[in-house]
């Protein structure tokens, strides 16, 4: 370090000697390769602040996060290295985001060329879902024979490996479904063009293929950006790599973070073996190995590593770190999800009671979204707050998507996912009917122009040949004068407001559109429900306010591309104290002071789905790594004996992921009997772990009782449940059954391993309920 002047301190300070040499390495392609933790991020974005160092300009850097939240605290954290030396407008010239909005604003700028317009919507999921049933309806196909949702993930994945609807009849056709697939396929995509829509797939495959066929273009951005950094290198796909590919080819200025162990989203498409191209494509790289980790304490990295070894397809790493003397790992069986849920609301409230840490120092991962459901539920009634990363997001409420229909209508008439849903939706149906739709939509399909042009047409506004479609012997369907009164009112509203957006701020627009819609006294009856609404629609005005400053027609492509690309993880908050409820795929790059994972069971991690094939095995079985290596400094592994699934119980055994611990890394039961291999989880009597306590509240830690095989018969209750159901329920014992609601507890009676409950109901009955079925709640 002492080779650099002083105004380098603050990037290179603190820094190890391998992330050194990454960060100072010469011009040329780099490879770091690391574990969790080893400060592959870091270096990445201290090596972005070095290159400004050098003179490099910011305007000539690219660099890809996962998420755009990573992007805007890269930026920052940048901003603050160079800040003083170098001034903070440096930093806000890089171009820095994901690989979907990189793309998007290419598109934008340069789409033209391969025919797309650059008043482009991007279409989100349910538009997909939309325009598939729409295709299949149109081929003549049964949506109910050919699930949409396959067929987008066909289509999906052909995108992802670049393959055209021609391509992929000609190459990736297998079976009968992928046939119909590819037929679907072709008119999807006819129907994106209409629409002057793209999906997100497409936005990475049509730069590809705009940088593939107009290499002036091409060098034009290699020219722009000299310098490329990709983090997360090991979840990119084949059309990612094509697109760093291109660009680098001729500078070499590459530099690429990534950890093969951490590769979680093959079923994105994402390609490991891109890690290992990259030594073929790049044979003067650099590849640089950092071992220590900075994260997380020894005791939570051994279990880690030991979690992994389980994998074939890698190469052995070691992880190490200087921060000894942490706390066990704790392993917990729960009783049921519930169970499990106040466990750590317990936990969570002891923790935070000592002082010794804040709401947002903690993080519940899980494997499904449906998962969170009891957690949340338990930790409103602990009073715990926290937020939820997916589930139901702001941008996914429906009148948040209906007044961005009316957003995306303005900025492009043909989108006609958008034109639907409003006329559909809201106000109550505008007085289109079916009858009249189905005309219009069969009058676009036949002329192949888009709805928006269909509806021009039947009004006279605009004739076949104004909108590019000349088909002499085309009738022109007469429509019945209400239709066309309200066809008209609806026309009319859109131009007016594209007439606004030419004169008021984004804020205002917005507010204009609610009012002149009548979607704001469409929902001002004054019923809570409808107030809550409101509210979220007026809420996207406030939202707007950081677009106020700038022309509103550039106001509004920024904001919608930027609600558009929002991921999960982008929505979350870093400010409020709270607890972070996140699935194992977002918790991706991110770190926790006390990590919980919970559902560490057959059937969720691994998931069922993934059961059959070895290569899926491992994919789950890496996930569970990279949620046990966010944790720094306490992570507690749950397991439920019962769980609740879609309404039914099921019974379930811990993950074969835990078979290769040693026991003596862990505090808590740990199910030896996975240990015989995976999938065998036989039952058989195990070895008893010491340790254990009780926790506040009465409830008993089953980690403290002796592991026992559960068979698959869901009356088998474990002598500690049995304990805990004894306990638990005394006569006199007010409680609440889902069904038949409050009641007393009359008598409690041991059978066989069970035990009976008889429960007199507030409605009169009198029942006698197996303790171990019945869901009682003590209240
Ligand atoms: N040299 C260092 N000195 C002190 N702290 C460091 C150092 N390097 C990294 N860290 C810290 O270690 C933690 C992990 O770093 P970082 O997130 O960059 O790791 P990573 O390799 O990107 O992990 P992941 O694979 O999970 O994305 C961060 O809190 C980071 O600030
Ligand atoms: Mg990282």
């Amino acid at each position: 370090m002492s080779n650099y002047p002083d105004i380098y301190s603050s990037i290179l300070e603190g820094l190890n000697d391998k992330q050194l040499e990454a960060v100072t390495a010469p011009d040329g392609p780099v490879l770091v390769l690391a574990g969790p933790g080893s400060g592959k991020t870091r270096v990445l974005t201290h090596r972005i602040a070095f290159l400004l160092s050098q003179g490099v300009s910011p305007f000539n850097i690219l660099a890809v996060t996962f998420t755009n939240k990573a992007a805007r605290e890269m930026r920052e954290r940048i901003e603050r290295l160079v800040g003083g030396a170098f001034g903070s407008y440096e930093a806000r010239n890089i171009t820095m985001g994901t690989f979907h909005s990189i793309c998007s604003r290419v598109l934008r700028r340069d789409g033209g060329a391969i025919g797309i317009s650059p008043n482009f919507v991007i279409y989100d999921d349910d538009d997909q879902i939309r325009l598939i049933k729409q295709a299949l309806n149109e081929i003549g196909l049964d949506e109910k024979q050919y699930a949409p949702r396959s067929i987008q993930a066909r289509i999906s994945s052909a995108k992802s490996a670049l393959l055209d609807p021609e391509d992929y009849s000609s190459q990736g056709v297998s079976s009968y479904f992928d046939e119909i697939a590819a037929r679907v396929y072709r008119r999807y995509q006819q129907l994106l063009e209409i629409n002057q829509a793209v999906d997100f797939d497409d936005l990475l495959m049509k730069v590809v293929l705009l940088w593939k066929s107009y290499p002036d273009i091409l060098q034009q951005y290699r020219d722009r950006w000299q310098y490329v950094l990709v983090d997360e290198y090991q979840d990119t796909n084949r059309a990612q790599y094509m697109l760093i590919n291109l660009l680098t080819q001729e500078h070499r200025n590459i530099f690429v973070v990534g950890d093969e162990d951490q590769g979680i989203y093959s079923w994105r498409a994402a390609d490991i073996r891109n890690i290992l191209n990259f030594e073929r494509d790049y044979p003067e790289a650099k590849v640089i190995l950092l071992e220590q980790n900075y994260r997380s304490y020894q005791e939570i990295l051994d279990v880690a590593s030991h979690i992994i070894s389980s994998n074939r397809l890698r190469r052995p790493k070691k992880l190490w770190t200087n921060k000894s003397g942490g706390a066990l790992v704790r392993v917990r069986e729960a009783y049921d999800e519930q169970d499990e849920a106040s466990y750590i609301a317990r936990e969570i409230s002891r923790l935070t009671s000592l002082g010794e840490y804040t709401y947002s120092d903690f993080a519940v991962m899980y494997r499904t979204n449906s998962q969170s459901r009891p957690v949340e539920e338990a930790f409103s009634r602990y009073r715990i707050p926290y937020q939820i990363i997916g589930g139901t997001r702001f941008y996914e409420r429906r009148e948040v998507k209906d007044v961005l229909a009316y957003l995306r209508l303005i900025h492009n008439p043909h989108d006609a996912a958008s034109l639907r849903r409003i006329i559909e939706n809201t106000p109550s149906g505008r007085g289109i009917g079916k009858g009249t739709m189905k005309t219009l939509e069969d009058l676009a399909s036949r002329a192949h122009i888009s709805l928006w042009d269909a509806i021009e047409i039947a009004l006279g506004i605009k004739s076949l040949e104004e909108v590019g479609a000349f088909l002499p012997n085309l009738e022109i369907p007469k429509l019945q004068s209400k239709a066309k009164e309200s066809l008209k009112q609806l026309v009319g509203l859109i131009y007016e407001l594209r007439e606004q957006r030419d004169i008021l701020t984004l804020p205002h627009l917005i507010d204009t559109l609610l009012i002149k819609s009548g979607y704001a006294s469409f929902l001002s009856s004054g019923a809570e429900e409808d107030l809550e609404r409101l509210e979220n629609a007026r809420d996207l005005i406030s939202i707007a306010q950081d677009y106020a400053a700038i022309d509103t027609s550039e106001a509004l492509v920024e904001f919608l591309q930027e609600v558009a690309l929002q991921s999960d993880v982008d929505t979350m908050q870093n400010n409020g104290n709270q607890v972070t409820l996140i699935t194992l795929h977002a918790a991706k790059g991110l770190e926790y002071k006390v990590v919980f994972i919970i559902g560490f069971e057959e059937g969720l991690l691994p998931h069922a789905r993934s059961m059959d094939r070895e290569s899926d095995i491992e994919e789950e079985c890496r996930l569970a790594y990279v949620g046990v290596t966010r944790a720094m400094e306490k992570l507690y592994i749950s397991y439920a004996f019962h769980r609740n699934v879609f309404g039914a119980t099921q019974t379930n055994v811990p993950s074969r992921f835990l078979a290769n611990i040693p026991p003596d890394l862990l505090d808590g039961s740990l199910p030896s009997l996975g240990r015989r291999g995976p999938g065998r989880l036989t039952s058989t009597t195990s070895p008893r772990t010491p340790s254990g306590s009780t926790y506040p509240g009465g409830a008993r830690n089953y980690s403290g009782q002796s592991y026992r095989p559960f068979p698959s018969n869901s009356n088998f209750v474990s002598s500690s449940n049995l304990e805990r159901i004894i306990q638990e329920y005394k006569p006199g014992d007010r409680v609440r059954h889902p069904k038949f609601g409050e009641g007393v507890v009359l008598k409690v009676e041991i059978q066989g391993e069970d035990a009976e409950v008889e429960v007199r109901f507030a409605a009169g009955s009198t029942k006698k309920l197996l303790a171990s079925m019945a869901r009682l709640q003590k209240i």
